[in-house]
């Protein structure tokens, strides 16, 4: 049987000022899949989760969330959706089940006071719930936001860098949430800079500039990426990583720890650039892509709209 689209859009785009930040996206997730929304600063995430929210026109698109029509229906798209900001947005001298509440009546929810049980139970809030918001750790603040996103029992969430900021074990824990609510058959768009976060995702998108890069399994977009990757190891790697940064056909020099990733699509023109520094305290020795290698390389490789649009700019004037 095939697994019903949670969200399934096309064409989506959106400029604001004349420049398009969301460029003809389409992005297509399975029902109770978790799908890991990726790239760098200002790539188009946020306006793309609010447009499939309801709380965004799109310019052009079309396309369907929970099976409604992202135009017609984005009043009762609305309430079938936990959408989770990147910023705090509750109350903070108001306790945790007061927050609760309020949502509640916000969505008119019948027997109140057993949904804000049930939903406190649910994220292990019950004990501190006279909690003032305010007084809360960024964990507990989290967990609050995640409770007041699912308190309507939405079908799909969109998760905009749901855990930054957040501690590494609070930020299991919430992963630990997010798939239980995914065998739930809750389906999850989540935004995140974090490349272990991507790795909990059944699938992931990669945008940059407006535009999509990647989309699939990790595994399928590394492989896709045919991304080739050295690892280098010894003495005076500092040294090395400026020369080898500017050399032709390198995409992505990082240092992970004391080893250095060097990365590119052009393996003739990589080894070139490696010969050029090769010395007997060296250590070189090819690797498997990850996720941030072919990330980086990828944005060192996409056109950017940005420049393009300021050299278009100063052609015309
Ligand atoms: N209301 C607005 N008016 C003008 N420009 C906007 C508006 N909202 C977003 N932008 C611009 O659109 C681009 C995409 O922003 P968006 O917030 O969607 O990116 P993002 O991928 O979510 O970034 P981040 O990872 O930093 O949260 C950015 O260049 C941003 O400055």
């Amino acid at each position: 049987m095939v697994t019903p689209l949670a969200i399934d859009v096309t064409g989506l785009s959106k400029a604001y000022d004349g420049r398009k930040v969301v460029d003809q996206v389409n992005i297509q997730v399975a029902q109770g899949s978790i799908c890991g929304f990726l790239g760098p600063n200002g790539s188009g995430k946020t306006t793309t989760i609010r447009m499939l929210c309801g709380l965004l026109t799109p310019d052009a698109g079309s396309g369907t969330c929970l099976g409604l029509d992202i135009f017609k229906d984005a009043a009762k798209i609305k309430r079938q959706v936990g959408y989770m900001t990147q910023k705090f947005g509750l109350y903070e001298d108001l306790s945790i089940r007061q927050n609760l509440d309020f949502i509640a009546r916000l969505f008119e929810l019948p027997q109140r006071k057993d949904t804000v049980d049930a939903c406190l139970e649910r994220l292990g809030l019950s004990a501190r719930q006279s909690q003032l918001a305010g007084s809360l750790s960024g964990g507990w603040k989290q967990r609050l936001a995640l409770a007041a996103c699912l308190i309507h029992q939405p079908r799909l969430l969109l998760l905009d860098e749901p855990t930054a900021g957040v501690d590494p074990r609070a930020r299991r824990e919430f992963w630990d949430q997010i798939h239980d609510l995914a065998a739930q058959g809750i389906t999850v768009l989540v935004s995140t800079h974090y490349m272990d976060e991507a790795e909990r995702c059944h699938e992931l998108v990669y945008i940059a500039y407006g535009k999509i890069l990647a989309r699939g399994t990790e595994a399928q977009i590394i492989a896709d990426s045919a991304l080739k990757v050295w690892t280098l190891q010894g003495q005076g790697l500092g040294a090395l990583l400026a020369p080898l940064k500017s050399a032709p056909g390198i995409l992505s020099v990082a240092a992970f720890g004391n080893a250095v990733h060097v990365a590119g699509l052009d393996e003739n023109l990589v080894l070139a650039a490696l010969d050029k520094i090769r010395n007997n305290e060296l250590t070189i020795t090819p690797n498997r892509a990850n996720l941030e290698d072919v990330f980086i390389s990828m944005i060192a490789s996409a056109p950017d709209n940005f420049t393009l649009d300021k050299i278009r700019t100063q052609v015309k004037t």
